[in-house]
């Protein structure tokens, strides 16, 4: 069988099709499940018009052996069924988890702004849909036919009776559900914003406590938990009052078919056991229906997640391997780069050109808001939104394998980012972890004493983003994780911000090494002490380049305009040196 043009029109259903063999076993399992849900209507009927009329009790050992047996296969079939769809979930989210981690992953870099975890969650809902119970309710329902075809073998006016019962439950339960489906919806997103809200303020409960603003915050809170109060009454209300109607007419058909049994009795036309086997059957037929009403919603949740992994896939497909190249030297080139952020429009860097040889330190000044945060995360490739170029040994960054290629870079974040995990798993990047090299690039920052101090030393949790540090040894840790491996490349955001007069010195001492050894190096300060270990300083205004060239020259320029903004015009860019240069 080949897949039909449904099944093969994205990766993601295609992944489908391969599962048709555990569906077509699932239809079968459900086939003999509901064909012997009939067994406690025959047995009825065997009792009431053969055991009981012919006074038979080996008649009744016999059947009763019989329905024991059905029920065992009955029951080992829907076990089946489950099982099949357990696995066949696990198996799916198994070939599809690593697709939708890279996707989402590649989403993510791209667009800041989005739900970061949203295409992990519609996996699980598309799972969950698949091995719950409400799947059961599609294979299911196509059996309420036969029960009532059996009611019709009975008797036809209880045939009628049943099928127009059926449609009264299909309308009620649809009703009831479009009713409340909205009031439901409403209800839950108001309590996920209140708790939303609520759990982002803790996060950052220290200042809320130091500066007293505990009482407006709980304010208002208050006003976003008693909107969600307020929605989830009036759903609760809507549900029960569903509920209730739903109860009287389902109760009420019920009798009634026992009653039309019973006017049929007693006309002749039918016995006392299909009349009792008529009302059991009725309540077999309608109660696929009303589990079909339970899955609804959750069917269409799995849908639209479907549709949206489907879409994913298709704006950020599994990319060939980029081939495999050596190490990179080190020497790094932007070409014309304009940069902005993701989800942003007007570009943050206007047209940036400079090359950066292997074995040389740049220092990357300017105000804050210049850009300086935006070079860095385009000179690692973390916002590829970028036009120009950053070339690595004359090639694109975007043509290198991007995780060998990070393998060589060392990148330290103005806020750090360390992840919940060891010291040990933080420097190695969570890699296999080689003991030797991250404890080189502890020592190299300085830090490997005070890890030693820690009660588990390397292997000691460092919890959420590295809450259970200090500032100065969360910088640290971050700078071994740079430095881990030996990059050629290193880009490093504000790397002595929280660093105490020691720290800079083993800074410095390690730029210098890392210089000597031939690495390029990229420091982003605003803290001019650091300035001492740079070949060259990059200063960028507005998203350009304002300066560039070698360290005394740049500085001497900035003086000159200092001074002469300060009113001693007579000290002039012209007088100090070269001003803008191009770099060489
Ligand atoms: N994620 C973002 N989305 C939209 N705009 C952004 C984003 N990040 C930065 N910007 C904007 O880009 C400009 C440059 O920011 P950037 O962080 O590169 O500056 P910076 O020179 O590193 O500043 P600082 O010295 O304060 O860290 C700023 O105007 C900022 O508002």
């Amino acid at each position: 069988m080949t897949p039909g043009s449904f099944f093969d029109r994205s990766e993601l259903t295609r992944h489908l099709w391969s599962f048709r063999k555990e569906f077509l076993w699932v239809g079968f399992f459900s086939m003999i499940a509901n064909l012997l849900l009939l067994t406690p209507t025959l047995y009825m009927l065997q009792l009431y018009d053969r055991v009981l009329k012919g006074r038979s009790e080996l008649t009744l050992i016999v059947v009763t052996l019989l329905m024991v047996l059905f029920y065992a296969i009955m029951v080992v079939a829907e076990w089946l069924r489950s099982r099949l769809l357990v696995r066949g979930g696990v198996k799916m989210d198994e070939a599809m988890n690593a697709i939708v981690f890279n996707a989402s992953f590649a989403k993510n870099l791209k667009r800041a702004g989005a739900n970061p975890a949203e295409a992990i969650g519609d996996l699980t809902v598309i799972r969950q849909f698949l091995t719950g119970n409400g799947i059961f309710a599609f294979f299911d329902t196509p059996w309420t036919p036969i029960y009532i075809a059996v009611i019709f073998l009975l008797h036809p006016f209880l045939g009628w009776i049943s099928m127009l019962f059926c449609v009264i439950q299909l309308v009620v339960a649809w009703s009831s559900h479009k009713t409340t489906v909205d009031d439901i919806e409403r209800a839950s997103k108001a309590g996920g914003e209140s708790n939303a809200w609520f759990s982002s303020k803790l996060r950052n409960i220290e200042p809320v406590h130091a500066m007293g603003m505990s009482g407006s915050l709980r304010q208002r809170w208050l006003d976003l938990h008693e909107r969600s109060l307020a929605e989830n009454g009036h759903a609760q209300h809507k549900q029960q009052r569903q509920q209730a109607i739903s109860k009287f007419i389902r109760y009420t058909m019920q009798s009634l078919t026992l009653g039309a049994g019973a006017l049929m009795v007693i006309d002749g036309k039918m016995t006392i056991g299909g009349m009792i086997a008529a009302n059991v059957l009725m309540s077999r037929a309608l109660q696929p229906l009303d589990l079909l009403i339970v899955a609804w919603k959750p069917f269409i949740q799995a849908r639209d997640a479907f549709f949206r992994l489907e879409r994913l896939f298709s704006d950020f497909p599994e990319l060939a391997a980029k081939p495999s190249r050596l190490a990179p030297q080190g020497d790094v080139r932007i070409d014309s780069l304009v940069a902005t952020a993701p989800g942003r429009a007007e570009p943050i860097l206007q047209g940036l050109d400079a090359s950066f040889a292997a074995g040389t330190v740049t220092a990357i000044i300017g105000p804050s808001g210049s850009g300086k945060s935006t070079l860095a995360r385009c000179l690692v490739g973390a916002w590829p939104d970028a036009s120009g170029g950053v070339l690595y040994d004359e090639e694109p960054i975007q043509s290198w394998n991007s995780e060998e290629l990070g393998s060589h870079i060392g990148y330290l974040p103005q806020d750090i980012e360390l992840f919940e995990g060891t010291i040990a798993e933080n420097i190695s990047r969570f890699g296999e972890a080689d003991p030797a090299r991250v404890i080189e690039a502890a020592e190299r920052t300085g830090i490997h004493e005070a890890i030693l101090r820690f009660p588990n030393g390397y292997n000691s949790q460092i919890g959420e983003s590295g809450a259970l540090l200090s500032g100065g040894q969360r910088q640290r840790v971050g700078l071994a994780r740079a430095m881990y491996g030996n990059p050629s490349v290193l880009v490093l955001d504000e790397p002595n911000s929280n660093l105490d007069d020691a720290g800079e010195r083993a800074l410095s001492q390690a730029v210098g090494q890392l210089k000597q050894s031939g690495k390029t190096v990229f420091l982003i300060t605003h803290r001019h002490n650091i300035l001492s270990v740079a070949d060259r300083i990059l200063a960028l205004r507005d998203g350009r380049i304002e300066h560039f060239g070698p360290r005394e020259g740049v500085l001497d320029v900035m003086r000159a305009q200092d001074a002469a903004r300060n009113g001693n015009g007579h000290a002039s860019a012209n007088q100090n040196g070269q001003g803008k240069q191009n770099g060489q």
